[in-house]
Order: C-alpha cells, then structure tokens, then sequence
C-alpha cells in the first residue's frame, strides 16, 4: 500500500512525532510505501514529495514544527464540484497512491471527509493548538501551547504585581477559548475572555477594579476571537490566511487602553502570538502525537477508510469524519461558569 502524507491548516507541536509514529509503524511493520507532500496540498499540486521511512523520520519526536511543511493552500481550486474531485482522482492515482493520511484541524478533516465521500480512501489525524474539534478529548499541540502561555501569565503576573499594572495577554483559538481557559486557570488569571461567552466593557472593568480594591493586580487572559457583549465584534488585522479568512488578532490592544481610561488602572497589552505554537511539543503532546500516528497506520492496513484518530478518554480510536466535523468544540457552559465564579 502506497499512502501520502501531507499536513494542512496552522502548524501544532506534535506534528513530527505523529509522522514518525505513522511511519515507525506503517513503514517497518506493516510495509506500507509512505510519501510526504511539502508544504500541505502545494506539494501535491507541484509534485514536490519526500519519501518517508525510518531515517527520515530519526530522532524528531521532540522537535517542534513539521519538517515536511504545512500551508492554508487548498486542495481544489472550486467548490469542489464533479470537474474539481475528477481532476483531483486522476492526479492522485499519477502519484500511485492508495491512501491519504491527512493531519490537520477541524478544516483539513472536512477536506478529508469530502475526499472520502468521493471515493478516495482517507484517515484522518487530528492536530490542531485550538482543540476546537469534535470528537475528540483533545488534540495534540494543545497542551504545548497551553504550557508556553501559562508560563507568559506568570512572568507576565511578576512584572504587573510589581508595578501594580493590569496585564492583558491574548492568546489564540480563532472561534474557540480552550487555551484561554485552560492557561487562565493554570496561572490563576483574574478574568478569563473567551468568544462563546461576550461580557460587557463594564463586567471586565468592575473584576479589574474589585482586583485592585482588596490589593491586587490584575491579570486578564483574552483569546483573540473574543468580542465585547453587545455591538463588540472581533479584532482582525490587515491581511487574510491562505484560506482568505481574516486574521484575527489585536484585542488585548483595543481592549487595555479601554480598561486603564476607565479604571484609572495603568493597563498594558501583551501578544502572544505565535510563540505558542513554536518549538517543542511537551511530552504529552508527543506521546499523544506518536499513539495517533501509529493509530492511523493500523487503520490503513485494516482498510478503515472515512474514519479518525481520536482521544477518548486515555484510549485512541478511530471514530466516522461524521463525528469530528460539521460543528466547532468550544467551550461549554459549564466550564465557562466554573471558572467565571471566581473572576475579580
Ligand atoms: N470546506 C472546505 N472545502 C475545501 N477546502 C477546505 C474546507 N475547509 C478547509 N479547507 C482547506 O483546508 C485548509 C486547512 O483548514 P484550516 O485553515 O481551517 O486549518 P485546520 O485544519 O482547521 O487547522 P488549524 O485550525 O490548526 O490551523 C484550509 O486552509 C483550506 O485550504
Ligand atoms: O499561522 P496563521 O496563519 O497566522 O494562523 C493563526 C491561526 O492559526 C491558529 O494558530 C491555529 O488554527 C489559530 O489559533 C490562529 O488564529
Ligand atoms: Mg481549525
């Protein structure tokens, strides 16, 4: 069996290890072919591929990034309609391949369930820092990010109590709050913003300034899909992703001028940024990374096309496309209303 490989949406710390599971597993046991595309569907468009096997993958579990590459390019130019999905058949059986296996987020898993509807035989690996799909417990990528932005709130908190500052961090997500949340948690964050739940300009300002009343600073955490309740809507930034999406980014910056004129709190604005989602995937993340990996080889060899690798529970198992696309996981009312309790 021939199978390629290719990696689509943002890159997710994780990604090298889950190659090097597949491969480990797919190559050396069960004699599968494995061939890479650079760089998502550029590759497989301009016939760029690398061949993977065992040294190929040597020693990447630790290393952050993917070393085939990952890009936002699509994998048709329309709809798809029939033309698109003919095309798209003929130059998959040029390359002489079997199988796809496709790692990526909620949008590259619907790329998967299309292809699959169309006759091509696709598992899936779900990556993505946003933890935003369905289906499964979590997605590798996510606790490293997780990680690296609960130890921004920290230094961020040493700094802002010293000079009894109110710090705002944003962090990614798009549409979804889980590393908000879950980063606001770890470092004990004093308002936590997420975009499923709106609060209004005034609720943000009083936590700061019941915060500053009983002798504290504040640090607030807000994901950069977060809007205002009321007319709010989301911070973008000049410019759209690959997939023609506006990028989002920019709110703790509107939002930390809002809260100082209000407050009379001096209140500054720190980015996150990319820095969550570089260097190396912690050892969950690997470890999770490296069992869907292996996951996904084994439903190759036993011909379980149209379905995914996900976390349940402590156990991974491969669950219908169905299950895992259609609808974003965000954040739910009850976890929003754990942490919102104590807010201030
Ligand atoms: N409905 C769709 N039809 C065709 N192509 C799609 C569709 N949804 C997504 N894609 C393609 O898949 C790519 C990956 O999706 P997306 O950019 O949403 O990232 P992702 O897989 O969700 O990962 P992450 O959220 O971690 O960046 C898109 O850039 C686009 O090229
Ligand atoms: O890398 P880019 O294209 O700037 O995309 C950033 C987006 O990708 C993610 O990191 C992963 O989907 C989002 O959290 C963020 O909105
Ligand atoms: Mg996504």
């Amino acid at each position: 069996m021939r199978i390629g490989v290719l990696c689509s949406g943002g890159d997710s710390p994780g990604m090298n290890a889950a190659i090097r599971g597949a491969t480990l597993r797919g190559v050396d046991v069960h004699g599968f072919e494995m061939v890479g595309f650079v760089d998502g569907w550029r590759g497989f468009h301009e016939g760029e591929t690398v061949e993977l096997d065992r040294p190929a993958v040597r020693g990447l579990s630790g290393q952050g990034g993917v070393f085939i590459g990952t890009s936002r390019v699509p994998p048709f130019d329309g709809g798809p309609g029939e033309a698109d999905l003919t095309d798209f058949r003929a130059r998959f059986a040029d390359y002489g391949l079997d199988a796809f296996m496709l790692i990526g987020g909620n949008g590259t898993q619907r790329v998967s369930s299309i292809l699959h509807d169309s006759g091509i035989p696709v598992v899936g690996l779900p990556k993505t820092i946003d933890n935003d799909l369905d289906g499964t417990d979590y997605t590798f990528g996510f606790d490293t990010a997780v990680s690296i932005a609960t130890e921004a709130i920290d230094r961020l908190r040493t700094t802002g109590d010293s000079h009894r500052r109110c710090m705002v961090l944003e962090v990614m997500g798009r549409d979804a709050g889980w590393i908000a949340l879950h980063a606001g948690m770890a470092g004990g964050a004093q308002a936590i913003l997420v975009p499923e739940f709106p609060e209004s300009i005034d609720q943000v300002c009083d936590w700061v300034t019941s915060v500053r009343d009983r002798g504290r600073s504040s640090l607030v955490v807000v994901a950069e899909g977060f809007a205002l309740a009321g007319n709010g809507s989301q911070v973008t930034r000049d410019g759209r992703d690959g997939f023609g999406r506006l990028r989002l980014g920019g709110v703790a910056e509107s939002l930390a001028p809002v809260i100082e004129e209000r407050t009379g709190i001096e209140t500054r604005a720190t980015v996150l940024g990319h820095v969550q989602r570089g260097g190396a995937p912690t050892a969950f993340d690997r470890v999770l990374a490296t069992r869907t990996g292996i996951a996904g080889a084994d439903a190759a060899l036993h011909e379980d096309w149209g379905t995914m690798a996900a976390l349940r529970g402590d156990r991974i198992e491969m669950i219908p496309f169905a299950d895992a696309v259609g609808r974003l996981k965000t954040v739910p009312d009850d976890r929003y209303a754990e942490v919102r309790l104590n807010f201030g």
